[in-house]
């Protein structure tokens, strides 16, 4: 049997940093300031057309820059309105898998067939995406590798495949790209936590959305589509996760920079799991906040809240450490309840310091960023002692009041729960400060022992949006 793809979408989201706000924006009483990254991640869906006679009912996703990472799906309508269940397929020797991309295609595949109503089952034909991610969500132990990358990523998923029935009509030549090959698992690359989640999950949601419904009811350039991407990729993400945060991380991936507040949680409380009774049903409730027992969705998002200077960019550091935000967030939060009123006193001043950091990046006012990163950085030091967490850590105070002292560098802080992890630089945006920050985090990891790296990344201020196919070139079959 043979099978060709045709049709193609592309959508990529960006990745996320939480330059102020970490903790405070977990309470819909105060929010935060997100950025949108330049490393964002990349979603093509794909027809998957098979000769005549021949029914091939099949998601598959890959991700080809990394060994392992081929996940097939068959689907079915799950009874008593339980909406479209994926069920994973072999592939390869064993199976491997991927919570985000499943509880994603759940959620969308579900609401899909909602709104093509009446005929749930034909409206979703078999597809193929493949996951290709900016470099700078992960470093792994090696390094990425520039050079062989498509050759590479194409052997290894074609091995994979071989297990199947589907064989594809074309796999592209080694060509250059933006994206490399990454010798290892997704388990066994390192995260540099922007995201990598939030982004995949906004960007599948978005592109399956994109393929399957027709743009006079789903399109990602309205305002109106953009609310239900945002609402279905947060409560797909909530639920791959196990847990409510902030969901700052999927506004970042939706709107891109904004001033973020949060929804109430209670509003995913009522969704049972996929593909238990009344699931369909009250998915599509709950992602339009119709029906009387469904809260309406109150996120804010303020795009125009946030902007840098011009001649400014915002940089990132990976500190090659890492932290536990999971177990941070428990501890600030039983804290704040064990001593509510000190820890309101501290949570509102922070945040007017945090409104005071944005006002000044917003009007331009060079000169008071550095005050306004500090006067941000005291108070979530202050958090730091009371809570016995780590946020600041004394040597990423250490490194921070360094890297002030370079030339073009206003000032940076620990992002989102802070710790070991990374920093967040606001500095003059031309090559020269560029290669002094290299230059002096080379010459802090030698002097310190530690590995502090400049990361590509930038600010940015684009949230979700659809590509042209030239960036992928060599990665699609
Ligand atoms: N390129 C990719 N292809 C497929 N799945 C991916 C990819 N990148 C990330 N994922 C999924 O996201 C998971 C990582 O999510 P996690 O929330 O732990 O990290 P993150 O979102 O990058 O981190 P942080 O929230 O700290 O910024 C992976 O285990 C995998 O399931
Ligand atoms: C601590 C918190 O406010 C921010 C965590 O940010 P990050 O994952 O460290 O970028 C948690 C959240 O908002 O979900």
């Amino acid at each position: 049997m043979t099978a060709t793809t045709d049709r193609v979408t592309a959508v990529s989201a960006p990745g996320k940093v939480l330059l102020a706000g970490g903790y405070l924006v977990l309470d819909r009483a105060y929010n935060g300031l997100v950025f949108g990254l330049s490393a964002r991640i990349n979603v093509v869906a794909q027809e998957i057309h098979t000769s005549e006679g021949v029914h091939l009912t099949e998601i598959v996703v890959e991700s080809p820059q990394f060994l392992e990472a081929q996940w097939r799906y068959g689907y079915h309508l799950a009874d008593g309105d339980g909406g479209i269940k994926v069920t994973q397929l072999q592939a390869g020797s064993r199976i491997v898998s991927n919570p985000f991309v499943e509880t994603t295609l759940n959620y969308a595949l579900t609401y899909i067939a909602c709104t093509a109503k009446h005929r749930p089952s034909n409206s979703v034909k078999s597809a193929r995406l493949t996951i290709l991610a900016d470099n700078d969500y992960y470093s792994s132990p090696t390094g990425p590798s520039t050079t062989s990358s498509s050759s590479a990523a194409v052997s290894s998923s074609e091995s994979l495949s071989s297990t199947t029935t589907t064989t594809t009509t074309t796999t592209t030549a080694a060509t250059p790209s933006r994206f490399s090959y990454f010798p290892t698992t997704l388990l066994g690359a390192h995260k540099t936590g922007l995201g990598s989640s939030a982004a995949l999950v906004t960007a599948l949601t978005a592109a399956l959305l994109t393929h399957y419904l027709d743009p006079s009811v789903f399109s990602l350039s309205t305002p109106a589509g953009k609310t239900t991407l945002h609402n279905l990729a947060q409560a797909a993400h909530c639920a791959a996760q196990g847990k409510v945060g902030s969901g700052f991380d999927v506004a970042a991936a939706v709107y891109g920079s904004c001033v973020y507040r949060r929804f109430s949680p209670g509003i995913l409380a009522t969704l049972p799991e996929a593909g238990a009774p009344g699931f369909a049903t009250l998915l599509e409730k709950v992602i339009h906040g119709t029906g009387s027992s469904t809260l309406k969705w109150d996120t804010e998002v303020v795009k125009d809240a946030v902007s840098l200077p011009a001649g400014v960019a915002m940089r990132m550091c990976d500190v090659d450490c890492g932290s536990q935000t999971v177990g941070m967030v428990k501890q600030v939060l039983a804290w704040r309840a064990r001593d509510p009123q000190d820890a309101k006193t501290l949570w509102d001043e922070l945040q007017r310091r945090n409104e005071a950091l944005a006002a000044v990046l917003r009007e331009s006012r060079l000169g008071d960023i550095r005050g306004a990163v500090r006067a941000v950085r005291e108070y979530v030091r202050i958090i730091g002692d009371k809570s016995g967490v780590p946020i600041e850590p004394e040597s990423q105070t250490e490194l921070l009041d360094a890297l002030e002292t370079v030339e073009g560098v206003y000032g940076g802080v620990v992002p989102g729960a802070g710790g070991y992890d990374a920093v967040a630089l606001l500095a003059r945006d031309d090559k020269e400060t560029l290669a002094r920050i290299q230059a002096f985090v080379d010459g802090w990891s030698k002097e310190k022992g530690g590995r502090v790296s400049l990361m590509g990344v930038k600010g940015e201020m684009e949230g979700v949006r659809q590509q042209g196919l030239d960036l992928y070139n060599g990665w699609l079959r």
